[in-house]
């Protein structure tokens, strides 16, 4: 290798927020953020059919009393089409910028359209669900299958408290699933550095790990309609991007639990929320790589998050079904789940870890 290839090889770029927001009542301060950044007009929000009225309003009101033009468009669905129809609403209306106001779903989408178009886009998340609201990934569903697609990272992550505590608390411990979902993702990298040597960051895993601990240890505190327990899941996705961001992939946070939760989104009639089923993928996950899976299921019982299939609300037979299809997932992604477990194996994971009874 000479010099040049050398430095190339080591050439590392990394994507992160420029502004991060979080505070009761910062959707006063879109209209700040984006003169911060020199979006003087032309915006597109992409907002969802209950959060344009929770946020989406406010913000499009906000921006147009700022002497903004902007449009809206509301998106019921996290797919292709939908990013086709707000990229075609984009260029035809020639718009500076995106915003995605709202749940995961707006998110994706505008995030993806923004990036398709070369546009800066701005995250205003109404719940602290998962990392998506600050990540550089668009989970993006395309007939029948769902791809994790690289996106640019959000210029901006605008998330207001005040609103998020009155989301659906089911929400934020489902936030909090993703998060304690690094526990295993991290320990999954690790064995694929040992055994494949794929690229390891040590700070990016240090910095995903530190999160989920952190999570762990304040479990008690992460209490509904309580904007300290909002502003630190917050704080703690915002870790989780940055550590996705570092790595320059999903490595940090996504491991065999989230195989297991792409599984679940495929096999089962009614999937329960992202964060929730990683969740309980780490419980399961844990337990296979012989670390300390009660103290993940503790942490997610004291926050109120779901623990087995019932609390899933997913039938015992898809828990099972889908364990047995998650290596198929992402097959060069190498974790603990090797070539697959075997169903009777299967079985054994979800009975002693009382996922199933
Ligand atoms: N990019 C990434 O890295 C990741 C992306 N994802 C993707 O994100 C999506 C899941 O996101 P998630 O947020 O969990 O779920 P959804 O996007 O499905 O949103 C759940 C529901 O909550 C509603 N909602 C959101 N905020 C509030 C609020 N403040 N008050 C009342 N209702 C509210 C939404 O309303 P509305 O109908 O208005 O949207 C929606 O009906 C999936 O498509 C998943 O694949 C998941 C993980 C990571
Ligand atoms: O959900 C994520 C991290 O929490 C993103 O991971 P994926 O690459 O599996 O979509
Ligand atoms: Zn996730």
């Amino acid at each position: 290798m000479d010099v040049t290839q050398d430095m190339n090889a080591q050439k590392k770029w990394m994507q992160l927020p420029r502004d991060v927001v979080v505070g009761h009542g910062v959707i006063d301060d879109v209209k700040n953020v984006c003169a911060d950044l020199k979006l003087a007009d032309n915006a597109l929000i992409v907002t969802g059919k209950s959060t344009r009225k929770i946020a989406g309003d406010i913000v499009h009101d906000s921006l147009t009393d700022s002497g903004q033009r902007v449009e809206m468009i509301v998106s019921e669905a996290a797919s292709m089409k939908e990013v086709d129809r707000v990229r075609k609403q984009a260029l035809e209306s020639g718009v500076e910028y995106l915003l995605g106001v709202g749940s995961g779903k707006s998110i994706d989408v505008a995030k993806l359209a923004a990036t398709e178009i070369e546009v800066p886009f701005i995250s205003v998340p109404t719940a602290a669900s998962h990392d998506g609201i600050v990540s550089s990934r668009a989970s993006i569903r395309d007939g029948n299958k769902t791809a994790s697609i690289q996106a640019n990272a959000p210029m901006a992550v605008i998330a207001d408290t005040d609103i998020i505590a009155e989301a659906p608390y089911r929400l934020l411990a489902s936030g909090c699933g993703d998060i304690i979902s690094n526990c295993t993702a991290v320990l999954d990298w690790q064995l694929a550095t040992r055994l494949q040597n794929v690229p390891f960051s040590e700070y990016a895993a240090a910095l995903s790990s530190m999160t989920a601990q952190i999570l762990i240890d304040s479990a008690d505190t992460i209490k509904p309609e309580l904007e300290s327990s909002v502003r630190m899941v917050v704080k703690a996705l915002v870790s989780s991007g940055v550590a996705m961001s570092i790595a320059g992939s999903s490595r940090p946070a996504s491991g065999s639990e989230h195989m297991f939760s792409h599984a679940l989104d495929k096999v089962a009639p009614v999937p329960a929320l992202h964060g929730e089923q990683c969740g309980v993928g780490t419980i399961l996950m844990m337990y296979l790589h012989g670390g300390d899976w009660k103290s993940i299921r503790d942490a997610l019982q004291v926050i109120n998050a779901p623990v087995s299939a019932e609390e899933l609300g997913i039938e015992d037979k898809y828990i099972l079904e889908a364990l047995v299809l998650s290596h198929t997932i992402r097959p060069e992604r190498y974790t603990i789940l090797g070539t697959g477990l075997t169903p009777d194996a299967a079985e054994i994971v979800a009975r002693k870890t009382k996922v199933i009874s």
